[in-house]
């Protein structure tokens, strides 16, 4: 019996579609039925490596006017889990907004509040624009995060330079930290399957991981998160609100001008 669980579902798909744009059969974000999700013992607990940065490393936090981005150093590396080597280019995150939860991806049909995103391409390939239009491009792990107790000091990390980047095309330097911090502590329980950029240029060359262990962050925290980008234009029409302004925070009451 394997000491994890990881599980994935059956995507039939024809070969020659491999990086279709946005009309292709294997397009994310998906609903993960978790009743059709086969155990797959071949899959391998994810590891990663160089995730802890010194706070002299500093990092990019760009609003691009659909989603808070963090740049990421190629230092940081996937190797295990998957077949290949990956190294990281970005995260970002997918938030919600005073109207709703902006996960994604939905497990059952259940929307989370919102949804990490931590970007890696493959090193077989010269560089991250070369390899995202190979079926075996792109390395995506993602994570819900839910409202919990208490505040998540990973995410302190960049909620609290939300404000200094509250308008499109802002961006910040954030000191490094432990970017492991911002994923689950288990690694080994997740869902595995192939599909796309959920943004154009859709690109159907993503080898997405969606860990079942959810992060927890404080009510405020989440609230901080929604109304950074409440007037900003959706990445994705299907989940994404343009929000009439002034804002109210429908979790914290807080307004937003
Ligand atoms: N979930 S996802 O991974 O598909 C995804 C989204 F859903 C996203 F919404 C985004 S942000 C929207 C795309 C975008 C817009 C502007 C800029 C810029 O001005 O620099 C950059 C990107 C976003 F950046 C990503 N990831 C990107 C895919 C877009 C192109 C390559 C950049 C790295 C991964
Ligand atoms: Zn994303």
């Amino acid at each position: 019996q394997q000491p994890y669980q990881p599980l994935s579902w059956p995507f039939g798909h024809r070969a020659h579609e491999d990086y279709l744009d946005c009309g292709g059969t294997k397009q994310s974000p998906v609903n993960v039925d978790a009743a059709q999700a086969i155990f797959s013992p071949d899959l391998r607990p994810i590891q990663l490596s160089g995730y802890s940065l010194p706070a002299n490393k500093l990092l990019k936090l760009k609003n691009n006017g659909h989603t808070v981005v963090l740049e990421l150093p190629e230092s940081l590396a996937l190797t295990g889990g998957y077949a290949q080597q990956y190294r990281a280019v970005q995260l970002h995150l997918h938030w919600g907004s005073p109207s709703g939860p902006g996960s994604e991806h939905t497990v059952n049909g259940r929307r989370f509040a919102a949804e990490i995103h931590v970007v890696h391409y493959n090193t077989k390939y010269d560089s991250f624009t070369e390899a995202m239009v190979h079926p075996d491009g792109l390395a995506v792990l993602g994570a819900f995060l839910e409202v919990g107790h208490g505040e998540n000091q990973y995410y302190h990390e960049i909620i609290k330079h939300l404000p200094e980047i509250q308008e499109v095309g802002q961006e910040t330097l954030v000191p490094g930290f432990n970017i492991a911090g911002l994923l689950p502590a288990n690694l080994k329980f997740y869902f595995h399957y192939n599909g796309s950029l959920t943004t154009p240029p859709c690109y159907q060359t993503v080898k997405w991981t969606i860990f079942n262990q959810t992060m927890l962050l404080s009510h405020r925290q989440v609230c901080q998160g929604n109304e950074l980008l409440a007037g900003s234009l959706p990445a994705s029409p299907c989940n994404w609100y343009r929000c009439p302004v002034p804002v109210i925070c429908s979790s914290c009451g807080s307004q937003r001008r």
